[in-house]
């Protein structure tokens, strides 16, 4: 019986059309980031600050252009109503070959002519490039006339060590303006959690310049940067860690007579649903509880995932997580 069980789309369901009519009244609070009008969630506190000018960098700069992240970055900057000017840096230009004209237009293999423009730098390389490509840039970066600002998303590397690696002999106390984020692979899909922390030298505009960029992918937090590594381990990280439930949930699904393709399918919906309510700012205890019924069959779930330790296996993953990022911010 389970073979014929067809996915019907959200959009064509009766339900759904219902719950799209309910949902201005069930949504009292701006989750997304509208690109049009940019909202962001500036702390871990309850506030949610609007910006009110518009800081939007006309050129940014993105270098290593071809890896996943700086990928789902452009794609999101690209889908802006205004995107800016996207130079695109990498030493593989066959990597780039994906993206639309208007990007190849600007592409090139040199990072310093890729940010020569830029009023903010993508900084999108691996840990253990990333110091030679910031001496490489930094000359570029302190003689720009355009207050330019550095956004790293290189996972582990502290603002004080990108400002050493910035920093010129000649003019040892100047600090360039920094910020460090940590974005999410959902950024694909511009469903990012990115947190944020800025240096010192790191104005509010700097800093609205990086959110503006940044909420092309997603919601964007800004913090402190001892929350970095918490938020690497947990969200960076964390993501993989629900495609791991995912993963469960779908050989679970085919243990018990669904195709993998069903069982994969379901399993999204599962989480996707699950987390289009938690965004409605529910807590996930009183969700559970409404699924719960008396002696019934949720509850049984449930309390076998206590006997077998599940959310202490959640936060010992991320604990590990957290520690491993912190030795990598070390070294
Ligand atoms: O696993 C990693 O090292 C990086 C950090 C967060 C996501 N990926």
């Amino acid at each position: 019986m389970f073979a014929c069980l067809t996915r019907i789309p959200r959009s064509l369901t009766l339900a759904s059309a219902l719950q799209n009519r309910l949902k201005p009244a069930l949504t009292p609070h701006v989750h997304r980031i509208p690109h049009a009008a940019p909202i962001y969630r500036r702390t871990f506190a309850t506030s949610v600050a609007s910006k009110e000018t518009s800081s939007a960098p006309s050129h940014v700069a993105v270098i290593g252009a071809g890896g996943n992240m700086a990928t789902a970055l452009i794609s999101g900057l690209l889908a802006q109503q205004t995107p800016p000017v996207i130079h695109a840096s990498s030493p593989y230009l066959h990597l780039l070959s994906h993206l639309p004209e208007s990007v190849k237009a600007h592409q090139t293999t040199s990072n310093c002519e890729a940010c020569e423009q830029a009023q903010l730098i993508l900084l999108c390389v691996k840990p253990n490039i990333a110091p030679s490509v910031l001496s490489e840039i930094a000359s570029v970066l302190h003689r720009s006339q355009n207050d330019p600002v550095l956004v790293s998303i290189v996972a582990g590397m502290t603002t004080a060590s990108l400002e050493k690696h910035l920093s010129l002999p000649s003019q040892p106390g100047s600090k360039l303006p920094i910020i460090r984020a940590m974005p999410n692979i959902p950024a694909t899909t511009q469903s990012s959690c990115t947190v944020i922390c800025a240096n010192k030298a790191a104005k509010e505009t700097h800093i609205h310049r990086a959110q503006e960029i940044l909420s092309a992918v997603g919601t964007v937090y800004t913090t402190d940067e001892s929350l970095l590594a918490p938020a690497t381990g947990f969200s960076g990280a964390g993501v993989a860690f629900v495609f791991m439930m995912a993963e469960a949930f779908a050989d679970a699904a085919v243990k018990h007579g669904f195709s993998r393709a069903q069982a994969l399918s379901m399993a999204a919906d599962t989480i996707k649903g699950a987390g289009d309510m938690l965004q409605r700012k529910q807590h996930p205890a009183i969700l559970r509880n409404m699924v719960e019924s008396p002696g019934g069959v949720t509850v049984v779930g449930t309390s076998t995932l206590e006997e077998h330790a599940f959310r202490a296996a959640i936060g010992a993953a991320v604990d590990a997580a957290v520690e491993k990022a912190r030795q990598m911010g070390d070294s």
